[in-house]
């Protein structure tokens, strides 16, 4: 108790009290979760619930101190649960584990209202957007986190206080034209993208033959391009047919001879492609050529030639091209360049192995992830096939690695530095003495690590958290959408029009009248458009036909984008409720949106720390860059026409078959993402 003692001398009781009453969440039990847990529990939080979907890996131990070697592949959120609790065995802590996705259904609007404060320590944007949406729901307070490196940042975020998450809008993914990764590649980087989220998607990812024919059929009834899109149906076949015979012995013989000889030499028939400047043709590869150690393959496109690949070895220093391999050869396994008859060798067997494990078992489809050795192999060998075959230099296993995996060395001082600060923050949060809560940044410059940044007010424009949230209970298995458009959307939600509820700044214009008969209402889930004023074809399904259930929303627009839209999030019903649904006592306020975004004052004290986190470090904690923060929100930065809104939901809104390929920077487990 000594300990405990301390710190309430420290705090002063009153806040201290509060460190121990009130509950708090932290998502995530990875790097940035293992310190903060062990923090919360020495400071003397004392009811804590953590949340994770992962189970522990190797990788994880060397900075996720929770964890030993017999914790491998248990449940990171149990196991840091119960090592954390040593370290404050006495002060009666109380630490919730659970195993699960934060964005399972029943951690809805009313779970996270159970929380007095919410701490995020994870690594993907998606679900960093999800918990702020909730908490923005919520009105509960947040506090994120992210490093990188040597970088990180910790913001908290509360609502109608400061701004939230997607206030600002995030560094755009980094993206490749179609044309780049499907034909053209030129960088090494071109060639893993390809491998990782076309290919392999291709081959092992989800087949679902009868959407893409209905999708082509419907492009093609829209009048795009008859001849591109019978190639297309041409190539889906193709594929399937490979993929159907991938299991039998000469299998990954008829993909690579598909891929590799067949689809270039195709790519090579189209002249005009091979006119434009610059641009260097490919060679098919051979796969007797390879095996028999007959393949020339073609010259690396620009500067020396300082790797082999199975390339002819130029004569350096009398030095022959068997002693430069065999040098290579002893370098580590995963730093090794692989000649040619390498990777055919790591293709064809990492074939056999994904293939064996889609068929042992058909129900989980395979996706690439750095840290699985079988698509990781097939990742590695296909890239640097298709590298040799348009002459760009390849890539070691090691760097296929971190090149398709986006990472960057986690460093478990940064981590540790970063779950102190956010501490620090959560009491001054507690303490209700929010002036004291700020943005931090840990900073390269050694003289002045830490940057402090003060808190930025809510961007009038942002979709999250100037949108309206109800707490809707319903008996999602008997209220039909028509009940909720008839009743709730007609009848009772118009009578909080252009009513400021205080949620949005005031920009309501409260005293004009509005016409609610006139306001006409579009009904979506998420992206999916379920009623508008001349479609009401859903009328009769249950919402749980539809699939909105408990942890979605349904989202409430008008038609002339006038007003805030209103989210009602979908919670278990009310056992008592004689009706299928209760709503609120009154409906919420619904004011206008602003006409104009308005810029933040300009105010010299809110300037960026000289050194803050850099951009690209931004982009890997998926938090803003203080020049961002700092830089006047224009308007249209976020949408006045719903796209933000859209994409807030962590959904991709991008039009499909306008990108290819779609590099991710923002430090998520899948980052390069291919959108066909
Ligand atoms: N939707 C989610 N729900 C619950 N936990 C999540 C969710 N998304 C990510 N996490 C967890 O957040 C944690 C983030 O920790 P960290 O950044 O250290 O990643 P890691 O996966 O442990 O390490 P690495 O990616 O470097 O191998 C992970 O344990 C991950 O499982
Ligand atoms: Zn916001």
């Amino acid at each position: 108790m000594t300990r405990l003692r301390q710190t309430e001398a420290l705090l002063g009781s009153k806040v201290f009290q509060k460190v121990r009453d009130t509950p708090v969440l932290v998502v995530g039990a990875g790097g940035i979760g293992c310190e903060l847990l062990k923090n919360l529990v020495l400071v003397g939080f004392s009811n804590i619930e953590i949340i994770d979907l992962d189970i522990i890996d190797l990788s994880n131990l060397n900075r996720q101190f929770l964890f030993r070697k017999p914790d491998i592949s248990k449940s990171k959120a149990i196991t840091a649960a119960a090592a954390a609790r040593h370290f404050n065995p006495s002060s009666g802590i109380k630490i919730h584990p659970r195993h699960g996705n934060v964005k399972e259904g029943q951690n809805d609007i009313e779970w996270i209202k159970g929380f007095g404060l919410v701490m995020n320590a994870l690594d993907n944007m998606d679900a960093r957007r999800h918990v702020n949406k909730l908490c923005q729901a919520a009105g509960v307070p947040l506090i994120e986190s992210g490093t990188a490196g040597y970088l990180g940042q910790v913001t908290p975020f509360w609502r109608d206080r400061t701004e939230c998450f997607d206030c600002v809008t995030k560094p755009t993914p980094k993206t490749f034209p179609v044309c780049t990764i499907r034909a053209t590649p030129s960088e090494p980087i071109h060639c893993i993208v390809w491998a990782k989220s076309y290919l392999f998607g291709k081959l092992f990812g989800e087949d679902d033959e009868a959407l893409d024919t209905e999708e082509l059929d419907k492009a093609q009834a829209a009048g795009e391009n008859a001849e591109e899109i019978e190639q297309l149906k041409h190539e889906a076949a193709a594929f399937r047919q490979v993929r159907a015979q991938l299991g039998e012995e000469d299998g990954p013989k008829r993909v690579f001879e598909k891929v590799f000889h067949e689809d270039i030499s195709k790519l090579l028939a189209m002249e005009d492609m091979w006119k434009v400047p610059g641009r260097v043709k490919p060679v098919p590869l051979g796969y007797d050529a390879i095996v028999l150690g007959d393949f020339v393959a073609p010259p690396l496109r620009s500067g020396p030639v300082a790797q082999t690949n199975g390339r002819p070895v130029p004569e350096r220093n009398g030095e022959s091209s068997t002693s430069a391999l065999n040098a290579n050869s002893k370098q580590l396994k995963d730093q090794r360049e692989l000649t040619v008859k390498e990777n055919l060798d790591m293709f064809i067997d990492s074939c056999r192995r994904l293939s064996a494990r889609m068929i042992s078992q058909p129900d989980i489809v395979l996706s690439f992830d750095k840290d699985d050795d079988d698509t990781l192999d097939f990742v590695l060998a296909t890239a640097n096939l298709r590298a040799i075959a348009y002459g760009i230099p390849t890539k070691t296993r090691f760097q296929v690695k971190e090149m398709a995996g986006n990472i960057i060395p986690a460093i478990a001082t940064t981590n540790a530095i970063i779950a102190g600060l956010i501490v620090m923050q959560a009491i001054n949060l507690l303490s209700s003495n929010i002036d004291k809560a700020t943005n931090v940044f840990l900073r390269s410059d050694p003289a002045k690590p830490l940057g402090i940044y003060k808190l930025q007010p809510p961007n009038p424009a942002c979709a999250v958290c100037r949108d309206i949230y109800v707490p809707f209970k319903v008996d999602v298995s008997k209220c039909t959408l028509g009940t909720f458009v008839d009743k709730v959307v007609k009848e009772w939600l118009p009578k909080g029009l252009g009513a400021s509820n205080g949620n949005a700044n005031g920009h309501a214009e409260e005293d004009e009248e509005i016409n609610t008969e006139e306001v006409e209402w579009s009904v979506y889930e998420s992206t999916r458009i379920l009623a508008d004023p001349d479609f009401n074809d859903n009328y009769e399904k249950t919402l749980e036909e539809l699939e909105v259930v408990r942890g979605k929303m349904l989202t409430v627009r008008d038609e002339d984008d006038q007003f805030r839209a209103v989210h009602f999030c979908i919670v278990a019903p009310d056992p008592n409720a004689t009706n299928t649904y209760t709503l609120p006592p009154s409906p919420p306020g619904i004011p206008r949106k602003p006409k104009k975004a308005i810029a933040p004052a300009d105010d010299s004290d809110s300037s960026p720390p000289p050194q803050a986190m850099d951009a690209p470090a931004a982009r890997r904690t998926g938090l803003t860059p203080s020049e961002a923060v700092s830089k006047k929100r224009a308007a249209g930065d976020d949408d006045d026409d719903g796209v933000v809104t859209v994409a807030s939901d962590g959904q991709d809104s991008r039009k499909k078959r306008k990108v290819d390929a779609v590099v991710d920077m923002t430090g998520d487990d899948d980052d390069i993402e291919l959108i066909e």
